[in-house]
């Protein structure tokens, strides 16, 4: 047997995002389900092919889906919550899509990020009693590439252990019944692919790289001791990623033919427990080699050099090469960047290139590195020719960051202090209401940037129509009655690239989009260099915003962490000292804004939470690092300008206290979207800062009653001082359509009114 090659996952979005657009055109009802299933179809064979053409020998089918791999286990077990009126049987496209994006009767499933990626899954919700094995999709999805494409591949499913970690809605006491309800699930589905003669079947269980308990490594030994005696020969590679896994001597022990691990984000530890305890004769290694979370060209020598390394302690022949994690996080080609500078071009591999680097690592490790000499050597020269660049060599930013002390990150007077100073500058009423920043994104706006960028448009014209928005949108704000107002932010395709197109040490990619949930999609920019304020990049359109009114219009920028963990980053520095280079230039931008008279000004850290490392043992370092970029770029705002911050779609309850830390005068947090489970955590922790929870959920089409948003507001005002609340939305409404918008705002101040009105109430009485 000689060493074989392997791929976790595959891009979905195509090339051209041509997923995103057939979603999108099956949910504006402009394709039936029957063109909407091939067009699906076409794409994921397509992507079987591709692969199939790079040669990588085991090809993964079933990561391909209609919407979140994870919401596709659950349907595919019958977990669909009571308010979406399933009735057992094959789930609907229908009801999928609902539990996905909610619809007039039923709120969606709540959304949340997948481990410390920007990819957001559908969070299962248990449900006790029998549950049936719907279809079974990975079957399907094998024997549809063998029948068309002749290609027997892998099937990939998420793990049991993991699926039920990530599920929620059970008590720790309920854990042993819903193991109970999920093994004859997965039993079935893997005696199928026993019985269909698949040879090896991948099970994600990236859960084993979080502190997880030795006690619960016992659970996942019973799991897996089942799954193997209901289908012995059927191969089954554990695969973990994103770090190294937490009890590795159990792990190996566990009876799978397989084990993937990662040897790009948990190489040191992942190493070092393979050369304590050996790695078990009978088993495969899956060598998580290519970095399935970054773009840079490979050091293929180094790789090379690896796996001679632990070849010491597991025969090459046992090993299987393959990316770290899946590549569903990383763009599909770099051949379609045609504006990139060549330095830094030839040093990207995307998800295509990946599996030519595959495929040289295989090939060096069959025939020898003197196979591939020239390869392994252009790719040497290709990574020192950046890093000698003078891009990432820039001494004045080098400086600035070495000199920050703790001043840097210090505002003049603590939140008390401030807190009278800004009551006196703002005048507020109780509860005040805001958004969150973005506005409808319409296709207007979007075609009217596309001509722009064309040169079908001028500068001029451009500007002028963006000023049209934010004007339409400010009287707009003051007809609803909002007390804080936005400019709306049409000038940004995204938060993140928006800012990287205008700070030094980014470059910025025409196709590179990477899914971030659903048919959305994202192009994260690439941090290759040294970052370098040029000139203030919000100050025209908020100033322009603020002269159309007498309420005040919020600043609104995209937080240090956030642009961070949001970006491709150069990886020859440590992740800390980009984020303070960043942080320093936005400290800029903080004080442009405010010279030029903004002075509530907004910085969102929406991703500060997806970044905190797997290990809670890493936590704090992590935390303290990001709060402080976070302080350096608004500890310089006067005591009465008023810092505000926003963070959404993550699990807040275990980092409320950094959220404290941040020392942000007011903080907006999605809250609606995961059902309201934040405001618990307020019980314990006392919060006493300014603070708006989320009183309804942006992603979806549907409007919120004034009811719904008045019990938000109650439950709130239960656990924080109505003095120091807030009423927003979840998050920004870029994706949503103007006149639900305007609906929705519309109930939000009038569910307000009735919260005012009450407390009015409570003090007279
Ligand atoms: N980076 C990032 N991560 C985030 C968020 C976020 O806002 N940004 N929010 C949270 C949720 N995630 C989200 C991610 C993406 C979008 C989103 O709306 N994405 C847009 C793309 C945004 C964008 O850059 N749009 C470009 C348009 C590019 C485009 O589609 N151009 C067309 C032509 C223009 C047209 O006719 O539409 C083309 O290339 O074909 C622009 O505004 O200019 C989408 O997928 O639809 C929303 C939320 C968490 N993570
Ligand atoms: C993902 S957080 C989004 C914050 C941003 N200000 C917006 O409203 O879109
Ligand atoms: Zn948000």
């Amino acid at each position: 047997m000689s060493v074989l090659s392997s791929n976790l996952g595959y891009p979905r979005i195509g090339e051209d995002r041509e997923w995103k657009r057939a979603l999108e055109s099956f949910w504006a009802g402009e394709l039936t389900e029957e063109q909407f299933e091939f067009e699906m179809k076409q794409l994921r064979l397509r992507h079987i092919q591709k692969q199939k053409e790079k040669q990588v020998n085991l090809i993964p089918v079933g990561d391909f889906t209609y919407y979140d791999q994870v919401l596709d286990l659950a349907v595919m077990f019958g977990l669909v919550p009571e308010r979406f009126n399933y009735e057992g049987g094959p789930v609907s496209l229908e009801t999928y899509y609902a539990m996905a994006r909610g619809n007039q009767d039923a709120v969606a499933c709540e959304m949340t990020k997948w481990f410390n990626t920007n990819y957001h899954y559908i969070v299962p919700e248990y449900k006790s009693g029998n549950l049936n094995l719907t279809e079974n999709k990975p079957l399907k999805a094998y024997r549809e590439a063998r029948d068309e494409l002749g290609v027997r591949g892998k099937p990939v499913l998420i793990g049991p252990y993991t699926f039920l970690k990530l599920s929620k809605g059970y008590e720790s006491h309920q854990i042993p019944e819903f193991i109970l309800q999920l093994l004859p699930l997965y039993t079935q589905i893997l005696v199928e692919l026993e019985q269909e003669g698949v040879e090896w079947v991948q099970l994600d269980e990236p859960i084993l790289v979080t502190s997880i308990t030795e006690e619960e490594m016992k659970t996942v030994a019973y799991i897996y001791e089942q799954l193997h005696e209901a289908a012995p020969k059927l191969k089954k590679l554990l695969q973990t990623y994103f770090d190294s896994v937490s009890h590795y001597e159990q792990l190996v022990e566990l009876p799978v033919q397989g084990i993937g691990l990662d040897f790009v984000h948990g190489k040191e530890q992942n190493t070092q427990a393979i050369e304590t305890h050996g790695f078990p004769e009978d088993k495969v290694l899956g060598v998580g080699l290519i970095n399935g979370r970054n773009i840079w060209k490979s050091n293929l020598s180094e790789k090379l050099a690896f796996v001679e390394s632990i070849a010491k302690h597991v025969s090459v022949e046992q090993m299987i090469i393959q990316p770290s994690s899946s590549l569903l996080h990383v763009p599909v080609t770099v051949t379609n960047e045609d504006k990139l500078d060549s330095t830094l071009k030839q040093a990207l591999s995307f998800a295509d290139e990946k599996l030519d680097e595959l495929k040289l690592l295989v090939d060096g490790i069959r025939l020898g590195k003197e196979a591939i000499r020239a390869q392994l050597e252009e790719a040497e020269s290709i990574l020192e020719t950046i890093a000698q660049a003078p891009f990432r060599n820039r001494v004045a930013v080098h400086e600035a960051v070495k000199s920050l002390d703790e001043k840097s990150s210090k505002r003049q007077h603590p939140f008390s202090e401030r807190r009278v100073a800004q009551q006196e500058r703002w005048n507020l009423p109780s509860l005040p209401i805001t958004t969150i920043g973005s506005f409808p994104q319409t296709a207007e706006v979007r075609q009217a940037r596309q001509k722009w960028r064309k040169g079908e448009s001028t500068t001029e014209q451009y500007e002028q129509f963006i000023q049209n928005e934010i004007k339409k949108w400010i009287e707009i704000q003051e007809e609803i009655g909002i007390d804080v107002l936005v400019h709306g932010e049409f000038e940004r395709t995204d938060m993140v690239e928006f800012f990287g197109e205008k700070l030094g040490g980014f470059a910025f990619t025409s196709k590179a989009w990477v899914q971030s949930y659903g048919s959305r999609c994202v192009r994260p920019p690439v941090i290759y260099g040294d970052v370098e304020f040029i000139e203030p990049m919000t100050v025209k359109e908020s100033v322009y915003a603020q002269s159309l009114t007498d309420k005040p219009v919020k600043g609104m920028l995209t937080g240090p962490t956030t642009i961070l963990n949001w970006s491709f980053v150069r990886d020859d520095l440590p992740r800390s000292q980009v984020a303070f280079q960043i942080a320093l230039a936005l400290r800029k931008e903080v004080e442009a804004l405010e010279s030029n008279g903004i002075q509530m000004i907004q910085v969102d850290e929406p991703a500060l939470r997806e970044g905190l490392p797997l290990k809670r043992s890493e936590w704090d370092e992590y935390l303290e690092w990001a709060v402080q970029a976070f302080r350096i770029s608004t500890a310089s705002a006067q005591d009465q300008t008023q810092i505000h911050t926003h963070m959404c779609y993550s699990e807040f309850k275990d980092i409320i206290d950094s959220i404290k830390a941040l020392d942000a005068d007011v903080i907006s947090i999605e809250t609606s979207r995961s059902h309201g489970e934040l405001i618990s955590s307020f019980e314990e922790h006392t919060y006493d800062q300014g603070i708006g929870l989320g009183v309804y959920d942006i992603h979806s089409p549907r409007v919120p009653r004034v009811e719904e948003m008045t019990k938000m507001i109650d439950r709130a005002l239960r656990v924080l001082d109505p003095a120091l609340f807030w009423v927003n939305p979840d998050c920004g409404l870029k994706t949503r359509g103007i006149e639900e918008t305007v609906v929705s705002l519309k109930n939000m101040v009038e569910a307000t009114d009735v919260a005012r009105n009450k407390l009015a109430s409570e003090v007279t009485s």
